[in-house]
């Protein structure tokens, strides 16, 4: 829960910087805006340069360009003012230990200027969570989709399916009110229909194999394979840093080591991890048993075998058990021939990690898959976890409707469904849900 009044904030990163954006929102925002300058309200949505002063000693803290939006037409709905000081550290403490003496004035909570909106009707939640995105956003195709999404694109999905449901609802409660209206059979299997091909959009929804949910997280890429074959040369190399240890010695690498990628404007977790060996040592046995959990969860395998030793039956023992999404053999520097042999995953590569053999269409493919993993389609794609179990709910109501014995139990079905639905865009309670969804937000958002 928050309070009401007139919270502020520093919307721009602690810090030096060219300019420092100081936002008030709430009832007091005039008054304290009118005290801390020249005592006269600024016209709405129109830049004023004025002195910004302590009003206790008149002394003049900076010289600010100041923005004043009059309830209602403002970010929050409330009268908001900004103030877009000079960024230096001295500037910034001293405005900000002016406001926070004046009375009824209070630092705003992460994500409150946003909840204001919220709950103000500006935003609904998923144009909210997709705001967090946006400013989250460190790909070209996360900043796409939150934009995309704060835009109202998933709203204006779910809204659509919510008011579809509500129109069946209202005949089914027709049909409980009125039972002996005789009311036309083929009501009843309109809509049948109608919720048939409901959730069929619904299961397509869900069907998109977690592409937005991806795109959103990072795609999860693990690197595995034998001891010594390169896998921290190979996550070195693509994060164009030393990450990981190298070394001659076989099962250097124990623990799991991730690291951030950008690969084509998608964001990638890639993971090198722990030669699979036979070991006595326990730590080791420990770091393959973490290798093995990271690349089961992974949404895409890279298999790296040594070309150096190459050994067919080996690898056909790796590609059956590891279940690789590519097969790549390294060390081609060192190799006589590329094996030519059945074993090899008709589309294995050859590089080296070393000599960079290969490594530029390695990486081509990569991205290309990585790509093929997240790509937004047409439709826009569902982006949490969060909205995934509403729809699954809603599904199963919509499941059961379908099987109900009676009216009455009929539109109760249908009453969940639209419930669950309108709890995505907080249509319906969602105090609940509020303290999650602003938790991670900014300060000053
Ligand atoms: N000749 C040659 N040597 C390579 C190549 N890639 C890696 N190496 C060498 O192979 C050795 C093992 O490399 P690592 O990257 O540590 O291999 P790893 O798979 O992470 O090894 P573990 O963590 O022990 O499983 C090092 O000496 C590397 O310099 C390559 O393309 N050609
Ligand atoms: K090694
Ligand atoms: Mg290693």
């Amino acid at each position: 829960m928050t309070s009401p009044g007139t919270i502020f904030a520093l919307a721009t990163p602690q810090g030096r910087s060219g300019v420092a954006v100081v936002r008030l929102s709430g009832p007091s925002a005039g008054a304290v805006l009118q005290k801390i300058t020249d005592g006269r309200l600024p016209p709405g949505r129109k830049v004023v340069l004025r002195s910004v002063r302590d009003p206790e000693t008149g002394q003049v803290l900076d010289s600010a360009l100041i923005l004043w939006f009059p309830a209602p037409a403002s970010f929050t709905g409330e009268d908001v003012a900004e103030l877009h000081l000079h960024g230096g550290r001295a500037v910034i403490a001293a405005v900000m230990q002016v406001l926070s003496r004046q009375p009824g004035l209070r630092l705003a909570e992460p994500g409150e200027f946003t909840r204001r909106a919220f709950l103000a009707g500006k935003m609904d939640l998923t144009s909210v969570e997709g705001l967090a995105d946006l400013i989250d956003a460190e790909t070209e195709a996360q900043r796409r989709q939150a934009l995309r999404q704060m835009g109202g694109a998933l709203s204006a999905l779910y809204e659509g399916w919510r008011a579809r449901l509500l129109r069946v609802l209202a005949h089914a409660e027709a049909i409980i009110d009125f039972p002996d209206e005789d009311l036309p059979e083929e009501t009843n299997a309109h809509l049948r229909a109608e919720v048939t091909a409901l959730l069929e959009e619904i299961d397509a929804h869900l069907a998109d194999s977690r592409r937005g949910e991806r795109l959103r997280e990072g795609i999860r890429v693990a690197i595995i394979g034998p001891a010594n074959a390169g896998k921290s040369s190979l996550l070195n190399w693509l994060a164009g840093r030393d990450a990981a240890i190298v070394s001659a010695t076989a099962g250097t690498t124990r623990d799991v080591i991730e690291v951030h990628l950008d690969l084509g404007g998608y964001p990638v977790l890639l993971a090198d991890t722990a030669g699979l060996r036979e070991t006595a040592d326990a730590l080791e046995e420990e770091g393959i048993r973490r290798a093995r959990r990271w690349a089961r969860e992974a949404d895409y395998r890279i298999l790296l075998l040594d070309g150096a030793v190459y050994d067919e039956r080996q690898t056909a023992e790796f590609t059956s058990q590891e279940n690789p999404s590519l097969v790549v053999v390294n060390k081609s520097d060192l190799m006589m021939s590329w094996p030519t042999s059945a074993t090899v995953v008709g589309e294995a590569l050859s590089v080296s990690v070393k000599s960079g053999q290969g490594m530029a269409g390695f990486l081509a493919r990569l991205e290309q898959e990585v790509a093929r993993l997240a790509a937004p389609g047409e439709a826009p794609a569902l982006t949490r976890i969060r909205h995934r179990m509403a729809l699954e709910s809603a599904r199963e109501s919509l499941m059961r409707f379908l099987q109900a014995p009676s009216p009455d139990l009929a539109a109760e079905d249908l009453r969940l469904a639209v419930r669950e639905i309108g709890r995505i865009t907080g249509r319906v309670d969602v105090e609940d849900l509020l303290d999650v969804i602003f938790r991670d937000f900014c300060l000053g958002k």
